[in-house]
């Protein structure tokens, strides 16, 4: 895997009247992939994103998209953000109802799986199911709201789960990407990376950081040569 953190703007802090048109300037500005967050009212207290926005956001950029499900239940919803063109889909283990299956399906349709895991959630989330994940994501805001503040406890278990993606590779397992998301600038992104984070999230920081977007995101990366927001 290549040592470049990769960078994940997530859409929520975009103009929404314009999605389209920010894919394509996030995608031409060097971002890695595009975060979607869909939120349904119930599992958070928000409502955002459906499969079919997803579907007509789809032709504006060849970028994996990265869909962060804050919905409950998930399973009944995951073919629709397949059939919409997801390359990764995401679930919080406590949104049910079964999570195992809820994973295998979403790999079974030839997408990449993630789990996230909560603030208030123990790293052991992970350990039943590290081996159907291809993607583990640290939230470090509580879900449901972009522009909140980076929760600075959650940078250990950034590292806890580092260490255990690094044990689940010595055992021959898959390599797993660690996506850290919610309060994510230039400063936090650093600790992050430290942390063993190599994946980040980033509405505000992109979308309303100093700079231009590339420059935004270029900071994220700690590439400060080509930031003028770091
Ligand atoms: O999942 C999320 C919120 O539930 C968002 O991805 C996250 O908050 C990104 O926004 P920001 O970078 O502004 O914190
Ligand atoms: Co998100």
């Amino acid at each position: 895997m290549s040592n470049k953190v990769l960078i994940s703007p997530s859409i929520l802090s975009a103009d929404f009247a314009a999605l389209g048109q920010a894919v394509r300037d996030i995608d031409a500005a060097g971002a890695d992939m595009i975060h979607i967050d869909v939120m349904d009212g119930h599992y958070v207290p928000n409502l955002t994103i459906g499969p079919d926005v997803v579907k007509a956001l789809r032709p504006h950029s060849d970028k994996p998209f990265d869909v962060h499900l804050m919905i409950s239940p998930t399973e009944l919803l995951v073919p629709l953000f397949v059939a919409a063109g997801a390359d990764y889909i995401t679930v919080h283990p406590d949104a049910g109802p079964h999570l195992h299956r809820t994973l295998q399906s979403i790999r079974a349709a030839g997408v990449k799986a993630g789990i996230v895991l909560n603030p208030g959630a123990p790293v052991e989330q992970v350990d039943p199911v590290i081996d159907l994940c291809d993607q583990i994501m640290i939230m470090s805001v509580n879900p449901g709201y972009g522009g909140q503040s980076f929760i600075p406890s959650q940078l250990e278990k950034i590292a806890a789960v580092r260490a255990k993606i690094d044990a689940h590779v010595a055992r021959g397992g898959q390599d797993i990407l660690l996506q850290v998301d919610g309060g994510v600038n230039p400063v936090t992104a650093k600790a992050c990376i430290a942390a063993g984070a190599t994946s980040l999230v980033a509405g505000s920081a992109v979308f309303k950081g100093a700079g231009t977007y590339a420059e935004n995101i270029a900071a994220l990366r700690g590439d400060t040569a080509n930031s003028k927001a770091a």
